[in-house]
């Protein structure tokens, strides 16, 4: 089977009860989408390390904890490389979130998350987010708009 190319990226969210802290993305890859926080996993650090340094970056904030809920495989038509994106979500944090180059955060009520100004995708995993359900997903796309493919299912794994 021959080995496929792979970018590690992280995606962290931000709770209250009944809130969830989104994002959006002023520049860069999802431009003009709201999202979570997150990016690339550098060589030195770990992705757990690479998520709490991106979430720092793009916000202010300082999660002590972050639990980890999901794994997203993306495949793009005609592009070799897939991007593994490792989701996580805390509810223990430090500090206010506040605006960078990269990102508005606004906060968002659970049942009033904004899909049509997000990635396509994230209507079909949101939920098993919300409800605390671990789950795996892969999604293929046509360009950045149009999902050909896609399979969700919930992990038990931690
Ligand atoms: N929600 C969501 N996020 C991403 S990229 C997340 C990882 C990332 C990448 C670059 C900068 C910051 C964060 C997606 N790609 C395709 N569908 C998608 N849905």
């Amino acid at each position: 089977m021959s080995e496929r190319l792979r970018k590690i990226l992280t995606l962290v969210f931000v709770r209250e009860p009944g809130k969830i802290l989104l994002g959006l993305k002023k520049r860069g890859f999802g431009c003009g989408l709201w999202n979570g926080f997150g990016g690339k996993v550098e060589k030195n650090e770990t992705i757990l390390q690479g998520a709490k340094r991106e979430l720092v970056e793009e916000c202010g904030i300082q999660a002590d904890v972050l639990e980890r809920i999901g794994l997203i495989n993306f495949e793009f038509e005609n592009d070799p490389v897939i991007l593994e994106v490792h989701v996580f979500q805390t509810f223990h944090y430090i500090g206010d979130p506040v605006e960078t180059e990269e990102m508005k955060p606004e906060w968002y009520k659970d049942g009033e998350i904004p899909f049509n100004q997000m990635w396509p995708d994230d209507k079909y995993w949101f939920p098993y987010m919300l409800q605390k359900r671990k789950f795996e997903a892969y999604f293929l796309f046509k360009g950045m708009d149009t999902i050909l493919d896609y399979w969700i299912k919930e992990s038990l794994n931690d």
